[in-house]
């Protein structure tokens, strides 16, 4: 990305605010003006003094000269206080609030990307939160630079400079002859620093990213002990930025160090070349300070060249990330002309989807099913067969390579994916809590819900009970709960948006035998008349299912009912023969047959 191309970028953004804009170059400009009053009174207050001197004069004559010199320099600094103040608050207030929409819109974009655009390696956590934060950080530096800083550094330089000529060619050619030596260095410096740059932003990525993950995972870290090993990571993580850090520092030190020397040359020229005409009578002796603070100001500004140049480029490398999220048009969530609305039957179909992952994991094959309105359909398979793949298919997340999804007859990509995703309810095998109460988390299902259908959901995932047992009850830090009742807190959002379809992965996976009891006869009931998707390797759950689909390694393989396919002898019935040997069926059997026994002796 060009320099321009992000200004055009950053236009929008700056333009709400370009009153403000105008208003603070204007003052930066009064102040650069009012920078060159103190050369003009300090030599008028030298020679005037040399000639009282000259004519025998003393402090008695001088005091009127010292008191206007006095009050004109005083009433110039107030005057100079306002107007920096009036610069640095209102600079400060347009690069505040443009950070401010910048970030907003990294937010919004991200929040209507689709679930792809966040299984791409830089953007995982951590990395997605360097690049905005950097970004926006940079941005804003190029804002400052660019609409506020530039102009008046420059129009003060130039100010100088024609003042300088204007009373002397001779030195203003010495302050001109530096300037391209000065332009040059911080040119080179720049350049270096930029491949310098890239590899910073990926170490800066690289070590957030590194940081959020110790924090995910630390109980596994902990049980394993692995704490000396992570620690080993992010060290060398670590050492590979702090070289990077004193690489850019050691550069930044080296040309500086050459411009101030270059800088002081001018100084010395300039002082000798004064001093010179002065001895020679061709100029008053006050031009000497005259000209050094003028030359001050031509070099002080161009001093601040690298620091802009510098941070231009940073912008550039670091925009380049930052754009690149607000550009990620192709992930945006489809919007699609269908709505499911109130004639919503709720039967989708399946035809020949092929899929894979942006990962490159092709998940499934040429995969064909119907799941009727209204009734309940399971999916079964082993591990990593592709069974959550189909649901998250039919709620859009992804879209297939290949092959077709119908709802109610017409392609799913048609229908509004936001409008879609009110009629579906997704229960997984681990829901996330958000930071916050149980009340909450349970009313994200509805945020219209009163207390008491809160209380409703909370009942029927039979939870109400055992958050009245909590010190806060429904107050209380839904993150502290265990992981059983933070899936009926899921389970509660669920009953509370009463979509009328649902899709349940694994939904009762981390309950107890009495909960799994429980929630399965809560589920039994919500599922009357709604289309259901339910996914579980526990075969109680789905065997009185309408129909099941049996999926092997990406591959729909069998569909039926339970008595169908247990007389198949196919790949369900392994499943679920295997599932009877885990479960001891046989000495669970028996000891319910003795326990029969023993209640009919009891009863004769
Ligand atoms: N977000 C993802 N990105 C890349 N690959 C994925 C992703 N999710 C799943 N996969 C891969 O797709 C394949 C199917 O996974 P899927 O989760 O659909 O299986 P599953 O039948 O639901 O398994 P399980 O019963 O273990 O939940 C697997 O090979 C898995 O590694």
């Amino acid at each position: 990305m060009s320099l321009w191309q992000i200004i055009q970028r950053l236009l929008p953004f700056v333009r709400p605010y370009r009153r403000l804009v105008i208003a603070t170059l204007l003052l930066t400009l009064v102040g650069s003006l009012a920078a060159q009053v103190n050369p003009f009174v300090l030599r008028y207050t030298v020679d005037t003094v040399q000639g009282m001197l000259d004519k025998g004069q003393g402090l008695a004559e001088g005091w009127p000269l010292l008191a206007w010199v006095s009050g004109l320099l005083l009433g110039k600094e107030i005057i100079n206080t306002f107007i920096q103040f009036g610069q640095k608050y209102y600079g400060e207030k347009i690069r505040i609030q443009i950070s401010g929409v910048l970030a907003q819109t990294a937010v919004s974009k991200i929040l209507s990307y689709q679930l792809g655009f966040f299984s791409d390696d830089g953007n995982q956590t951590g990395k997605l939160q360097t690049r905005i934060d950097r970004g926006v950080e940079s941005l804003m530096k190029l804002v400052q630079n660019f609409f506020i800083d530039i102009m008046p550094l420059f129009a003060n330089a130039i100010v100088a400079l024609v003042v300088i000529f204007l009373n002397n060619k001779w030195v203003g050619l010495v302050a001109l002859a530096v300037l391209p030596v000065y332009f040059w260095l911080s040119y080179a410096q720049a350049e270096k620093l930029q491949g310098v740059r890239r590899g910073l932003q990926r170490l800066r990525e690289e070590k957030n990213h590194g940081l959020i993950s110790i924090i995910d995972s630390i109980v596994v870290i902990k049980s394993f002990v692995r704490e000396q090993y992570e620690g080993q990571k992010q060290a060398s993580v670590q050492s590979r930025l702090e070289g990077a850090q004193l690489l850019t520092r050691k550069t930044n030190f080296r040309f500086d160090g050459l411009k101030t020397f270059v800088e002081q040359i001018g100084v010395v020229a300039i002082i000798v070349l004064t001093a010179y005409l002065v001895l020679g009578r061709q100029i008053s002796i006050g031009a000497i300070m005259f000209h050094i603070l003028l030359f001050n100001n031509v070099s002080a500004p161009i001093r601040q060249l690298h620091r802009i140049y510098d941070e231009m480029n940073e912008a550039l490398t670091y925009s380049e990330g930052f754009f690149a999220i607000l550009d990620a048009d192709d992930q945006r969530e489809r919007p699609g002309q269908l709505e499911p609305g109130e004639n919503l039957r709720g039967q989708f179909e399946l035809r020949n989807v092929n899929f894979t992952y942006p990962s490159g994991t092709a998940a499934l094959h040429d995969v064909s099913l119907r799941i009727q309105a209204g009734k309940t359909t399971a999916l079964v398979g082993l591990s990593g067969a592709g069974k959550s793949t189909i649901i998250t298919l039919l709620c859009q997340f992804y879209r297939p390579d290949s092959g077709d999804i119908l709802l109610d007859g017409h392609p799913l990509a048609q229908y509004d994916t936001f409008a879609l995703r009110q009629e579906i309810g997704l229960v997984l095998q681990k829901n996330h809590i958000f930071k916050g109460t149980i009340e909450e988390n349970i009313r994200y299902g509805d945020f219209t819900a009163t207390q008491a259908q809160i209380e409703a959901a909370a009942k029927q995932a039979y939870l109400h009970d055992q958050i009245l047992d909590l010190p806060r009850q429904y107050e209380s830090d839904a993150q502290q709960l265990s992981g059983g009742q933070q899936q009926r807190i899921a389970i509660a959002r669920l009953f509370l948006k009463n979509p009328p379809i649902i899709f349940l992965d694994e939904p009762t996976a981390s309950l107890d035998a009495i909960a799994t009891e429980q929630i399965k006869n809560s589920l039994d009931a919500i599922k009357q008349g709604r289309t259901v998707v339910i996914i579980s390797h526990s075969l109680a759950q789905i065997v009185d299912s309408d129909c099941i689909y049996v999926m092997k390694k990406g591959h729909m393989v069998e569909s039926g009912t339970h008595d169908e396919l247990y007389a198949k002898h196919g790949t369900y019935r392994e499943i679920f023969d295997a599932s009877a040997r885990s479960l001891n069926i046989e000495k669970l059997a028996k000891t319910m047959a003795d326990d029969g026994d023993e209640v009919l002796d009891t009863a004769s």
